[in-house]
């Protein structure tokens, strides 16, 4: 019998097109394991709304890998140990484990291949992303670092591979070495249990994925027009499977790349802008951490540490209390459900750095805690965009109109739906209560112009 074949799973939870598994299946005896490193990413440990997806997810993948008479072995404990020590156990021949972009994955897979012994190797694939990270450059052979060029050159070079099948047989090791108890692990809140919306919301795993997939090849049509448009369900909501790799990129374009629609073209460039934020933390490893440009960031944000006192804005924010619906009803969507319409992510981000000039950290860790598609590359690559900090970014003086906005996007069924105190109100002016129609609703915490001219203030000093 040919020697046994480790596959280390992470964010790649998923059998189909899933090139560590395919690789493995063909070579031996496969075991598959996760190990729950929480040390590693420091304060990029999952968050709360990560950890309901991850539960879910290992939980879906376990009964799929039972339908081929396997299962999955669950280590918790630093992955080079855990990794190194059941490779000896079991007597691995080698790791299959899919690449990950993360400075601390990357880190690992690099102490995991020095621990291994002779005996055992690391093998990495790739197939998280379209392309490889790094492997689209310019004409000097660098990697790019604006959005537009990158996506002309990926333009260029695509489609991506085929999609590999499902393997056929995961045949199981003589005998399967110890697993903890996904239940022991308490990855789902007990006390309060706040995940009821989360669950509502997502059906998780491979299965859902296509499931989902299958739904938006009949709807992506209406993408170019309708993506902006928060009241209607007019994106793919694609982002947690594919984050966590319950479907990969190859097999999203691959089933859409034959609709001939101004809908496909523009999501494509959206796929796209996923493998743009790998090749950013792929080139610059602390950007979700650091500000790419050189402000005097000292005049730029009324930060707790230049002791102003945010802590209320910043609460008012994160409940969803700031007097702005628009605000307000996606905060609020995060909050319930663990996911946020793109259009309101970028005016709730907006609001947080340019009307109240909170630094775009806080903004990243709430996001990172309470999304179940929290991305430490498209969280980062985002907000940086958004808060005129980074690399490729929007001018720190366009500052978004959220009253403006909302109108122009006829949110006021999502606001209806997200801040029921609104809910009667008619249109006309839901996006903009006056006092009088307001009831329990807060009052507005800064008004839009009064805000404006501050932040355009403290940019002048700070550039
Ligand atoms: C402040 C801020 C923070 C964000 N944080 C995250 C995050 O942590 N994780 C995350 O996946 N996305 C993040 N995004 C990007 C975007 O909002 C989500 O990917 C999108 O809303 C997910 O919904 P969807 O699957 O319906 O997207 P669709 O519109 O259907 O797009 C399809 C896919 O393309 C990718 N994509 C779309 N827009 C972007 C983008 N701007 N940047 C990178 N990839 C994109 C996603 O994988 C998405 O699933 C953030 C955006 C902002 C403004």
């Amino acid at each position: 019998m040919s020697s046994v074949q480790i596959v280390w799973l992470r964010r790649d939870l998923r059998l189909a097109d899933q090139p560590a598994f395919h690789a493995a299946a063909q070579a031996g005896p496969v075991v598959p394991v996760y190990v729950l490193d929480d040390d590693r990413a420091g304060d990029h440990a999952y968050g709360g709304a990560s950890r309901v997806w991850l539960h879910h997810s290992l939980d879906s993948l376990a009964r799929s890998l039972g339908a081929h008479r396997s299962r999955i072995v669950l280590r918790r404990g630093d992955a080079r140990q855990v990794l190194a020590a059941l490779a000896d156990q079991v007597g691995a021949a080698c790791i299959h484990a899919m690449r990950h972009y993360e400075p601390w994955w990357k880190e690992a897979e690099d102490e995991l291949r020095d621990a291994l012994g002779d005996d055992c190797k690391l093998c990495l694939y790739d197939g998280n992303y379209l392309l490889p990270p790094g492997s689209v450059t310019t004409g000097s052979g660098s990697p790019y670092k604006i959005y537009t060029p990158f996506s002309k050159a990926m333009l260029d070079v695509m489609p991506p591979r085929d999609p590999l099948p499902e393997p056929g047989t995961i045949h199981s090791p003589d005998s399967w070495p110890d697993s903890a108890d996904l239940q022991d692990w308490k990855l789902l809140p007990a006390k309060p249990d706040w995940a009821g919306g989360i669950s509502d919301f997502w059906d998780f795993g491979e299965a859902a994925a296509h499931d989902r997939l299958d739904w938006w090849a009949d709807e992506v049509a209406d993408y170019d027009e309708g993506r902006n448009l928060p009241s209607q369900d007019i994106t793919s909501r694609l982002s947690p499977h594919l984050h966590w790799g319950e479907i990969s990129p190859a097999q999203v374009w691959h089933k859409l790349k034959d609709k001939r629609s101004d809908g496909w073209r523009t999501f494509a460039k959206e796929l796209i802008w996923r493998d743009y934020a790998q090749n950013v933390i792929d080139q610059f490893p602390d950007y979700p951490r650091e500000s790419y440009r050189d402000y005097d960031e000292r005049k730029l944000w009324r930060n707790p540490d230049a002791g102003h006192l945010i802590d209320e804005d910043l609460e008012g924010w994160q409940m969803g209390m700031t007097g702005y619906p628009i605000v307000d009803a996606g905060m609020r969507q995060l909050w319930q459900t663990g996911w946020m319409h793109n259009r309101v992510r970028m005016i709730a981000a907006s609001f947080l750095v340019k009307h109240l000039l909170i630094d775009w950290r806080y903004g990243e860790q709430w996001f990172w805690d309470c999304l179940v598609d929290a991305d430490y590359g498209n969280n980062g690559v985002n907000w940086q965009w958004i808060s005129g900090t980074g690399v490729d970014s929007n001018m720190f003086v366009r500052i978004m109109a959220p009253l403006t906005q909302s109108e122009k996007f006829n949110s006021a069924d999502y606001i209806r739906e997200y801040v029921p105190e609104l809910a009667d109100l008619s249109d006309d002016c839901i996006h903009d209560p006056p006092d009088e129609k307001r009831g329990d609703y807060p009052a507005k915490m800064i008004g839009h112009k009064e805000a404006r001219e501050r932040a355009l203030e403290a940019y002048r000093a700070a550039k």
